[in-house]
């Protein structure tokens, strides 16, 4: 038997982790989506547990931006839209009027493909939410800034610039301070929608760094089409196509042992 490891010619970086600490945060069950007549999303059973880095993978089109946002209720202000099935969050549901979209968002980040800073300093941006979330003392401010920009790896890049536009940064260095935005919330889980496909490839290990130090302190989904970036920060990889999940494992119990749903083609990006 070929391992994907070898098929796609990388060995996965993952730490393993007991399979009994899993615990999910987020649970999706018989989750379908419509956007008019086109089934966007198929019957997803998927689990995104507590404190793991899960990958969501597979080509254009196949439904990854529309289940990530469907995560963050993003996705219900497209119009003619249709969900049916379950989504909860830390066993509450999330569909609907359930739950309030506001704690909600308090609770969960979102990362984008391309940057998108505030047109405010540097210190705005990073400072927004924990204001949004009431805290005014400038001391308080100061040190969730600091601390936010320490973990996202930005802060000896920034510290003497804090008050800075922060579309004078670079494209890296404006994905890091996104990420600093949202872990200036104090977030629980982190969606991030192909973070590093608009960045070069130093930008990108600096990214891949960053999941890796954060992931013991928040649970992160990303959609990546990226084979071997899922190889090799994450502990969970979910496999879509055409909006179903079609294969769905720890990273490394998958990535050692794929079935025959993984074929070649799907893992080389030709998907007909
Ligand atoms: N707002 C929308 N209205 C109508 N159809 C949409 C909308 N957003 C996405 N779709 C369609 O839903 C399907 C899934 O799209 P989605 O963006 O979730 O795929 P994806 O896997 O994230 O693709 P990519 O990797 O190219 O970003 C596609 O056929 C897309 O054209």
């Amino acid at each position: 038997m070929t391992l994907l490891h070898e098929r796609i010619k990388e060995k996965p970086l993952t730490i393993v982790r007991n399979e009994s600490w899993a615990k999910p945060i987020y649970e999706t069950n018989g989750l379908n989506l419509w956007y008019g007549t086109s089934h966007a999303l198929k019957n997803i059973e998927l689990a995104i547990n507590e404190r793991e880095v899960t990958a969501i993978i597979g080509p254009s089109g196949c439904g990854k931006s529309t289940f990530l946002k469907t995560l963050n209720r993003m996705v219900e202000t497209a119009t003619d839209v249709s969900i049916s099935g379950n989504v909860t969050f830390k066993g509450n549901n999330i569909l609907g009027k359930a739950m309030p979209v506001e704690i909600l968002r308090s609770k969960v980040g979102m990362v984008f493909q391309k940057p998108n800073p505030f047109p405010k300093s540097i210190y705005e941006n990073v400072a927004f939410g924990p204001k949004v979330h009431g805290i005014r003392n400038k001391a308080m401010l100061d040190n969730i800034v600091e601390e936010s920009l320490k973990k996202a790896a930005l802060w000896d890049e920034v510290k003497d610039r804090l008050h800075k536009s922060a579309y004078g940064l670079s494209g890296g260095q404006q994905q890091r301070l996104c990420i600093a935005r949202c872990l200036a919330i104090d977030p629980e889980v982190i969606l991030m929608d192909e973070p590093t496909s608009a960045l070069d490839p130093v930008s990108t290990h600096k990214i891949e760094e960053l999941i890796r130090s954060i992931k013991n302190d928040v649970t992160i989904a990303i959609v990546t089409h990226n084979m071997q970036q899922a190889s090799r920060i994450s502990d969970r990889t979910a496999f879509f196509l055409n909006g179903e999940v079609i294969e769905e494992d720890r990273t490394t119990t998958i990535f050692n042992n794929p079935s025959d749903k993984l074929t070649d083609d799907y893992i080389n990006g030709r998907f007909g």
